[in-house]
């Protein structure tokens, strides 16, 4: 796949398959590329050259996107909303899942007076509740201090454990690929190209601090170019 924004290029022959169920990241420095490859796949943006086989998707962006003046509930029910479901029939929806994403007692509560970690999982559940086979999430945490992002590894590990879905999952982080992937596509430097994909097969819940994981992070850092 080719995209070029006038003199500059974003993309440059970016192959990428994911089969169904499988989640795949998608590192690569800052500004290669990588919110582009989203958009395509996510038909908010068209290629240049190259074509995309993907079913119906849906985006988590970068930015999380809530809407300021709805409740974190009629936030997370958006999808549901918009696809044509009653406002009782999309708050009951997404109300089923709001004790497990931790959301709890905070129905009413305004995107603005929501931590950082709670707005990435209304955010989340919107994404989720649209219903669509593929969950395009865009650095979904990368406004997060470590703490909080480690936390939110988590549950994102065990909410696609719960309701499994094809994952591409964009990320700076090598860390938080080999945590949640089952393969790591890295890319390069603007234009993006894939310069290699890892394979991620190791049990899961995956702990950080497990020799293999350790491993593998620098097995990905090294492939980038990063780790001498
Ligand atoms: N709509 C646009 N118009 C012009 N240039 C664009 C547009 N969207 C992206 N670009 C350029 O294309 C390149 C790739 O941008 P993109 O946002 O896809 O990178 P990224 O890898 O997602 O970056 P980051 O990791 O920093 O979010 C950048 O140089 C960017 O300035």
């Amino acid at each position: 796949m080719r995209k070029a924004y006038g003199d500059v290029v974003a993309l440059d022959g970016v192959d990428l398959r994911a089969a169904a169920g499988e989640v795949v990241a998608v590192v690569g420095p800052s500004g290669c590329g990588k919110s582009t490859l989203l958009s395509i796949v996510c038909g908010l943006d068209a290629a240049d050259a190259g074509t995309v086989d993907a079913p119906e998707a849906s985006l988590m962006p970068q930015r999380d996107g809530l809407l300021p003046w709805l409740s974190a509930l009629d936030n997370a029910a958006l999808a549901l909303r918009v696809g044509g479901a009653s406002k009782a029939a999309a708050r009951a929806a997404a109300h089923s899942h709001f004790v497990r994403f931790g959301l709890e007692g905070f129905e009413k509560t305004r995107p603005a007076a929501l931590s950082g970690g709670m707005r990435q999982r209304v955010a989340f559940l919107r994404t989720l509740l649209a219903g669509r086979p593929l969950l395009c999430l865009d650095e979904p945490f990368g406004a997060l201090d470590a703490l909080t992002r480690a936390q939110a590894q988590t549950w994102l590990a065990e909410a696609l454990a719960r309701d499994p879905r094809t994952v591409l999952l964009v990320t700076h982080d090598v860390e938080e690929a080999v945590l949640l992937a089952d393969r790591i596509v890295l890319l390069s430097p603007r234009p993006a190209r894939v310069v290699s994909v890892l394979e991620v097969a190791l049990p899961r819940p995956r702990v950080r601090t497990d020799a293999a994981v350790v491993q593998l992070r620098e097995r990905a850092l090294t492939a980038l170019g990063l780790q001498p």
